[in-house]
Order: structure tokens, then C-alpha cells, then sequence
């Protein structure tokens, strides 16, 4: 059965891609794209002719689509999925930016109207293993550092896939102590901080998507390094939830839960 997608954020950096990849499959039908400063023109941004465009979530009718992909901002994400979640739209997920409440909240909606749905941090599968590679790294070394690389639009620090970097070996490291005494001369020059993982987030132009996890123990080090050059490297794992999402009660958070 072919599953109609509607894409919030169509117009966008992402959003063209996943456009791109809906348009290519067989069993999608990309029927509706949601921006608020989008023209009424689905050719323009490679929408099919039928495709409806939407400024707002007030104009989107009942029944609109089965799924509902979202690159967005992080400002607009969280009103962007509930209203998905309660139009029983399965929401597939990569704008980052909201907190740990709001993807709470998110879930319990989720589990009220039995709808299931994905977010990914991180839908590049060299960024997957990363966080995996991490996780399983600071069982031994648990002093460790995030360095996240952007490119200078991005719009939320630290980025979502080094919080859920960070999030995960603070979850399987044993206790610690670090430096309680150390004096910044130079405000957050130690960066941001994570239970005690410090994050430090680069923007320049000319950079898409890069992570670096920095793990020191006595007399050695281990650096783990992923990188998106291109943000074509994303899709893969879109294709896989849009495949998958039916399969899911829930909204579950991780690529990694569904591969
Ligand atoms: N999980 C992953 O693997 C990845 C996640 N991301 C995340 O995806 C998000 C989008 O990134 P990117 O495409 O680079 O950003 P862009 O700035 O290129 O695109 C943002 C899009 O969101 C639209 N938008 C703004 N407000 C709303 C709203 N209220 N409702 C619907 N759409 C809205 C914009 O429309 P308009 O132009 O009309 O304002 C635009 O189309 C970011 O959070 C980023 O971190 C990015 C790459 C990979
Ligand atoms: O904004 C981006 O570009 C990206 N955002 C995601 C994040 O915040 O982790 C995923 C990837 O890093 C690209």
C-alpha cells in the first residue's frame, strides 16, 4: 500500500533532500510539504504537481498524510510533532533542538494515541556508530570530550547527535572524579557541560556535519571521528524509518533502535 508523506520543512537544506528521497521510492507518494514562508508553486521546490503546500499547522486538514517527515527549527519541532501525534500522522524526525521534557511529553502523547514514530539525532550511519562506539569506550575510559563541527547556519548547540553522544556515555561509564578545582580564566573556555563531558561546538563555513570524541586514559588516548560531507548521507537512515515507522506503538528515539 503506498504511504502518503507530508514533509515539514520542505524548503530547507534537508527538507529538499528528503523530498528527493520520497519522490524516488516506490511505495511513497510525497501529497503535501509544510513551510511558512513557502509559495504556492510545488514545481519550484520539486514537489509532484498535486503536491498541497502549507504555511501553517491550522491550514493542514484531517487525514493529510500517513507520515510526517520534520526538518524544521528546534522552535517549531515540538508543536510540529504533537499535532502530527494527535492527527494520528506517524512522525519521522530529524530536527534536533528540544529538550529532554518536551521529547518526554512527545512520548506519552505517542503512547495515548497509539501512534508510532521515530526520532533520530542522527540519521548518517557513521554517526550511529559513533555514538555506539563511544557508549562501548567509556566502560574504560571515562574521562571523555565531544567536539562537534558544523557548518555556520546551524541554529542549535550543542548539536543533537553530541547531547545523545554524551548522553550515552554518561550512561555506561563507571564514577569518576574530574578536576573539581580547575579555574576558567577565559569564560566557557572549557566549553559546555554534560555530567561532567565537556562539549565544545565549532560553526565555519564550509563544514556539514562532524563529531570528534576525545576519550584520555593514563599514558593514552582514543579519538573517534565520524563525518557527513555531504548531507545525502542522511537519507539512508530516512529511507529505513520511513520503512519501518509502521512497525513502531511508540515514538522511539534513536536510528539505531529500529536498524
Ligand atoms: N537528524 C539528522 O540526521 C539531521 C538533522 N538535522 C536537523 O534538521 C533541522 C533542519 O536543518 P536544515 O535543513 O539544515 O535547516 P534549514 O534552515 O535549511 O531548514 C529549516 C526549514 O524549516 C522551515 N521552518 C521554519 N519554521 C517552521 C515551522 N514553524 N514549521 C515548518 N517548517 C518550518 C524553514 O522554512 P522557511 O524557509 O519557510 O522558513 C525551512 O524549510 C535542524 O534541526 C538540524 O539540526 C540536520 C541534518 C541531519
Ligand atoms: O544541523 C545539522 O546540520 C545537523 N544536525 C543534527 C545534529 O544536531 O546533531 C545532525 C547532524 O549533525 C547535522
Amino acid at each position: 500500500m503506498t504511504k502518503k508523506v507530508l514533509v515539514a520543512g520542505f524548503t530547507g537544506a534537508m527538507g529538499q533532500k528528503a523530498v528527493n528521497l520520497v519522490n524516488s521510492l516506490d511505495n511513497f507518494e510525497l501529497v503535501a510539504g509544510m513551510s511558512p514562508t513557502a509559495t504556492n508553486d510545488p514545481q519550484k521546490y520539486n514537489l509532484p504537481a498535486g503536491a498541497k503546500i502549507y504555511q501553517s499547522l491550522a491550514e493542514i486538514p484531517d487525514l493529510a498524510a500517513d507520515i510526517w517527515i520534520d526538518f524544521t527549527t528546534p522552535k517549531a519541532v515540538y508543536d510540529n510533532v504533537k499535532f502530527a501525534l494527535e492527527h494520528h500522522i506517524s512522525p519521522v524526525v530529524g530536527t534536533t533542538g528540544m529538550s529532554d521534557e518536551q521529547e518526554a511529553e512527545l512520548i506519552k502523547i505517542s503512547q495515548k494515541e497509539k501512534v508510532g514514530g521515530l526520532i533520530a539525532p542522527n540519521f548518517g550511519i557513521s554517526a550511529v556508530l559513533l555514538m555506539k562506539f563511544a557508549k562501548e569506550a567509556a566502560k574504560y575510559f571515562p574521562d571523555a570530550e565531544i567536539i562537534e563541527m558544523h557548518h555556520a547556519d546551524k541554529k542549535d548547540a550543542p548539536s543533537g547527535t553530541a547531547l545523545a553522544t554524551a548522553k550515552m556515555i554518561a550512561e555506561n561509564r563507571p564514577e569518576h572524579e574530574t578536576a573539581p578545582d580547575e579555574v576558567e580564566t577565559l569564560e566557557n573556555v572549557r566549553g559546555g557541560d554534560y555530567q561532567g563531558i565537556k562539549i565544545h561546538s565549532v560553526r565555519l563555513p564550509g563544514y556539514i556535519a562532524h563529531e570528534q570524541v576525545l576519550f584520555g586514559g593514563p599514558g593514552e588516548a582514543l579519538t573517534i571521528r565520524q563525518d557527513s560531507f555531504d548531507r545525502e548521507s542522511f537519507m539512508g537512515g530516512v529511507k529505513v524509518a520511513l520503512e519501518k515507522v509502521d512497525q513502531l506503538d511508540e515514538l522511539v528515539v534513536g536510528l539505531e533502535n529500529i536498524l
